[in-house]
This record gives C-alpha cells, sequence and structure tokens, in this order.
C-alpha cells in the first residue's frame, strides 16, 4: 500500500533517514517508535507525500510520490486520512462542520446520518454543535480521528495522537484504532508510548517500527 525503498531524507543538513526498504501492507498495524527528534513526523510525512524523499523511493498506492503532481498528490490524500500531532480546528467552527471539512474540500455532499454515527462512534454525538476551543484534549483528538477517517481512507497515519491524553482517553482512541484495524484500515501510529503499544499488542497483531541510527527498522518482541 506504502513501499520505501532504500529511502533517505535529509532537509538540507545531515541525513535524518537513510536506506529505509519498508512496507506497509495493507491491513497491516504498525507503530513507529524513536527518540525524540529522531523523524517520526518526518517518516509519516513521506508516507503521505507531504515530504518527497532526497534518495531512494516512496510508492503509494504504487505510484512514485516523486512523479505524482499536485493533483495526483490530492488524489491520494483522499486515501489516507491524517491525525497530525498538534490538531488544528476552525474555531469559529462547530464540531460537526469541522469534521466535514475534507469532504466540503472535495466538493462531496455527506449524508447526515454517516456523520451522526461517526460523531456518535467516536463519542462526540453531543458536542457536534460545540466549538473546538470547548473540547478537552481526549475529545480533540477524538474530533481529528473523525475528520481523518470521513472519506473512508483506506490508510490512516496519526502522528502521537495520545501524547497528552491520560490513560483512560489514552485506551478509548487505541480502542478506535483497533476498530478501523478490525474493519481492514492499514494503519501507523508514531508514539513513545510503550505502554500504548502493549496494550495494542495484547488485542491485534501490531508491528512495531524503530527509528533508530536514521533507519527504521521493525523491533523485537521485547518491549
Ligand atoms: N521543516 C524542517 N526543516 C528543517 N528541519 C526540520 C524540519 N522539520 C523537522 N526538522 C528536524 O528534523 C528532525 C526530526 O524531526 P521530526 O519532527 O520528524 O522528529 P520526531 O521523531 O517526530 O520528534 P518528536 O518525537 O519530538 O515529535 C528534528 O531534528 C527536527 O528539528
Amino acid at each position: 500500500m506504502i513501499a520505501f525503498e532504500n529511502l533517505g531524507f535529509n532537509y538540507g543538513g545531515g541525513e535524518l533517514l537513510s536506506d529505509v526498504t519498508l512496507r506497509l501492507a495493507p491491513g497491516s498495524f504498525h507503530f513507529l517508535t524513536g527518540p525524540s527528534g529522531a523523524g517520526k513526523s518526518t517518516f509519516l510525512k513521506l508516507a503521505y507525500a507531504e515530504l518527497r524523499p532526497t534518495a531512494g523511493r516512496v510508492s503509494i498506492f504504487d505510484r512514485d510520490a516523486r512523479m505524482m503532481t499536485r493533483d495526483d498528490v490530492a488524489l491520494c490524500r483522499r486515501r489516507i486520512g491524517v491525525v497530525h500531532q498538534d490538531c488544528q480546528f476552525l474555531d469559529h467552527l462547530p464540531v460537526a462542520t469541522n469534521v466535514t471539512l475534507p469532504l466540503t474540500v472535495a466538493n462531496r455532499k455527506g449524508n447526515p446520518q454517516d456523520l451522526t454515527a461517526l460523531l456518535d462512534w467516536v463519542g462526540l454525538g453531543k458536542l457536534a454543535d460545540a466549538l473546538p476551543p470547548q473540547l478537552s484534549g481526549g475529545e480533540r483528538q477524538r474530533a481529528a480521528l473523525a475528520r481523518a477517517i470521513i472519506m473512508s481512507p483506506d490508510v490512516i497515519l496519526a502522528d502521537e495522537p495520545t501524547g497528552n491524553l491520560d490513560w483512560d482517553m489514552s485506551l478509548r482512541l487505541l480502542t478506535l484504532l483497533v476498530e478501523l484495524s478490525r474493519m481492514g484500515k492499514t494503519i501507523l501510529v508514531a508514539t513513545h508510548d510503550m505502554n500504548l503499544i502493549r496494550q495494542a499488542k495484547s488485542q491485534l497483531a501490531a508491528r512495531v517500527l524503530r527509528i533508530q541510527n536514521r533507519r527504521v527498522q521493525l523491533a523485537g518482541a521485547d518491549l
């Protein structure tokens, strides 16, 4: 679904990622770990063509990211839902409008029943008309997840989605990701939270990628 072949990346200085070869197979669930500044957010950005590799290749849905035009990138982004580290909303618009923004941008009309079901599923049914500044951290992350999946993407990339959440809220978010995985979505979650990873591994066959010395490698079973 998304494949990295001998990928290298730098922002203009020294190499940040080097010789990365791996594949996110359809329906797989991966965590991405590594020290702060190792390049986790960068790796996610390469996976959704926000950044282009400086060496090697990234294929997204079998297309070489370097060859993609802006329109190609826009089309492929419809199949990839991204939950950003610092989820931003339009604060003057209600949660429901924020969640449906990707549909608006794509000029697609959503079904109001689907929106209600989605907001209920993430536990925000009663907050559809609230404004983003009124949401708690956990509610914001769940709104961000709802927005990321409103287009029914095949792939979900989440950057530290539980970074500022307490354990109960983290578990709630994890449950949603596990359910999405069971629906067949391909999922990659960057996180520092080893407890979250252990919890996920008790529920499904999640694999752990670790960035170390500029390489991204599969971690062993010992966490
Ligand atoms: N646009 C940019 N231009 C130049 N350097 C950047 C840019 N974005 C990130 N970096 C640098 O690249 C390195 C990796 O950053 P990145 O955000 O990918 O790390 P991370 O592993 O996600 O970190 P954290 O866990 O702290 O979020 C850092 O040293 C960062 O300062």
